[in-house]
């Protein structure tokens, strides 16, 4: 049995976490990457880890040791059922709301099959540099450090990426030289495909919030989403309702084209708090075009991405995640 084998026999979410794995005279040593787990799931990563290794053939004594490699983080993972629902949108202006309010937050942009938030926080073009294997986090004039696929290729290539690739180079945004921040915010693919599996196994967010418009498909979709996390058992620490009720930039009626309310309601059906809701406003896209997120501005929008961002700072910490 060669040590590439034994490690296949580990199921994928122990087997993301090897940092080493050696075989020499029948006795196994393997050390693990235990960031963010508590000890009793340390316990159970290397009782799992000892347990299958140690049924392999040739193996007579299996070595488990953990490390936490990576300071304690919280990862927060910003998700959506479907494209298009705001999902970007709402990540950056949350990042720029919690930074004002004094806490340390940086954004990952996971969506590597469109990224934006190098265009939503206003650093596209920079490069970020690597310092000892890992990326330096690119900063932006928000105070929110960005780390995005946008960041390392062209504007506009398309990017072709199959499952195994795209999880690399996830990992190399998360796991990058976060330094002292605290707070990840992790802006999704849309959907609930290999990326995102990816990210749940191999990261563990703290948490997870759903974004959703209040279309009965969208809410389908965002339903199908919270249902991923849960299985992973990812707390899904809210929904938000986005593109609620259009604020007529002329005469400011506001109206109800995707009708209204169906988020909150289901957010009550499934016991998930709601966490609020943001209209469709034609400033919110310009705003949001011209890399000044309506978060970092004292407007009637950039409050109502402020106060999700203070309900989701409240979850935080009561220990929801
Ligand atoms: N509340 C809103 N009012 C008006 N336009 C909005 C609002 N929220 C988002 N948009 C616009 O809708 C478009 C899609 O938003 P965004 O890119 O944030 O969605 P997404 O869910 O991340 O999409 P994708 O699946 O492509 O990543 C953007 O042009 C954005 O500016």
């Amino acid at each position: 049995m060669t040590e590439e084998e034994l490690k296949a026999r580990l199921p994928a979410p122990i087997a993301a976490r090897v940092q080493s794995l050696k075989l020499a005279g029948g006795r196994v040593t393997a050390i693990l990457d235990a960031a963010g787990l508590d000890p009793a799931a340390r316990e159970s990563l290397e009782g799992a880890t000892r347990d299958t290794l140690g049924q392999a053939e040739g193996v007579d004594e299996v070595r488990v040791a953990t490390i936490a490699s990576r300071p304690e983080r919280r990862i927060v993972a910003i998700g959506s059922g479907k494209g298009g629902v705001g999902k970007s949108t709402l990540t950056a202006n949350l990042a720029v709301a919690l930074a004002r309010e004094g806490h340390k937050v940086g954004v990952v942009d996971a969506d590597i099959y469109g990224p934006s938030q190098p265009r939503l926080l206003d650093n596209e073009g920079e490069r970020p540099v690597a310092e000892n294997d890992k990326l330096v986090p690119v900063e932006s004039r928000w105070g929110v450090p960005v780390l995005s696929i946008g960041h390392l290729v062209e504007p506009g290539r398309a990017i072709a990426w199959r499952g195994p690739m795209a999880g690399r180079a996830l990992g190399q945004l998360i796991d990058a030289n976060w330094g002292d921040t605290e707070l990840l915010l992790v802006d999704l693919p849309p959907g609930t495909g290999d990326v995102q599996i990816t990210m749940l196994q191999r990261f563990r967010p703290a948490g997870a919030v759903i974004v959703s418009t209040p279309q009965d498909l969208a809410l389908i979709d965002a339903t199908r989403a919270m249902q991923m996390f849960e299985a992973g058992q990812i707390p899904v620490l809210g929904l938000v309702e986005n593109m609620a009720g259009y604020l007529c930039p002329h005469c400011g009626e506001a109206s109800d084209p995707f009708g209204s309310g169906g988020a909150e309601a289901q957010a009550l059906s499934r016991e998930i708090p709601f966490l609020g809701r943001i209209p469709l406003a034609p400033a919110i896209r310009e705003a949001s075009d011209a890399g000044t997120p309506p978060a970092a501005g004292e407007g009637g929008q950039g409050e109502a991405f402020r106060e999700i961002a203070r309900r989701l700072a409240a979850r935080l910490e009561e220990g929801a995640a």
